[in-house]
């Protein structure tokens, strides 16, 4: 657990902390101002709140400080959550942001022709070979993944594999790269997370912080 005595939720960088800036607000968790500066190297930063600090890191960091301890709560993308699948983390609050949704996505041609019954070994590029692996095994298919952090979509095209295990949106990128999405695997959107230990061993400030969280995201 983090040696010092003031609660740490770590939040992660990115898309998803400009839609979760006016939650904190609404929340009541005002960080200083350096938080909103991209540019400052500052990784740690005070509240509004004397017993809260913010920590800014990776988007799937924010699992591992959390089921680590290291941060008693974090926002994280459920898809982050969905591979990490730590028995630490608790994820009480949909935070209603971020919304996507993970998808298998293939080359228009090979989808044409696709029959998932006919599955038995795939190689899949991803991002997410535990979430993969599931999902394929699932079905009875035995899914050999390729771990690729980025640029998922470029995968098929220069013979890497046939199919992909990513996020998508509005659908563009798939669409620009001559792929199409085949099965979808799960909506996905940002959660308030809480590391379990903290939430036995510091009830009070852990279960307020998650009120004021589900406020704020049923007000928006
Ligand atoms: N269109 C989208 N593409 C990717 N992630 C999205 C999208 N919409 C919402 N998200 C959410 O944002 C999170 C990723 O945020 P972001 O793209 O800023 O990080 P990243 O570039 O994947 O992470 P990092 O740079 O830390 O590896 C995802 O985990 C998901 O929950
Ligand atoms: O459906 P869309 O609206 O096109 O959004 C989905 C794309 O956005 C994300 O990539 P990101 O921009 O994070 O870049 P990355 O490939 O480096 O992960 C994701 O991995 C998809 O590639």
């Amino acid at each position: 657990m983090n040696a010092n005595d003031k609660l740490v939720l770590a939040v992660p960088k990115g898309r998803i902390l400009k839609a979760i800036a006016p939650l904190m607000a609404r929340a009541g968790v005002e960080p200083e101002d350096a938080f909103f500066d991209e540019d400052a190297r500052q990784l740690q930063f005070a509240t509004s709140d004397p017993n809260l600090d913010i920590i800014r890191v990776r988007s799937f960091d924010t699992a591992t400080f959390l089921a680590f301890g290291a941060a008693h709560l974090a926002v994280s993308g459920s898809d982050v959550l969905m591979e990490f699948d730590h028995p630490e983390i608790y994820a009480p609050v949909n935070l209603d942001v971020g919304h996507c949704h993970l998808a298998v996505a293939a080359p228009a041609d090979l989808a044409a022709n696709e029959d998932p019954q006919r599955w038995s070994h795939l190689r899949v590029a991803t991002k997410y070979p535990n979430v993969t692996r599931r999902y394929f095994a699932r079905r009875g298919v035995q899914a050999e993944c390729i771990k690729l952090n980025g640029a998922l979509e470029l995968a098929p095209n220069l013979g890497l594999c046939r199919r992909i295990v990513d996020l998508v949106q509005t659908g563009s990128t798939l669409k620009a790269n001559g792929l199409v999405e085949i099965d979808r695997i799960a909506d996905v959107s940002a959660r308030l997370a809480v590391n379990r230990t903290a939430l036995k061993t510091r009830p009070g400030p852990v279960n307020d912080l998650i009120s004021r969280f589900r406020e704020a995201a049923r007000a928006a």
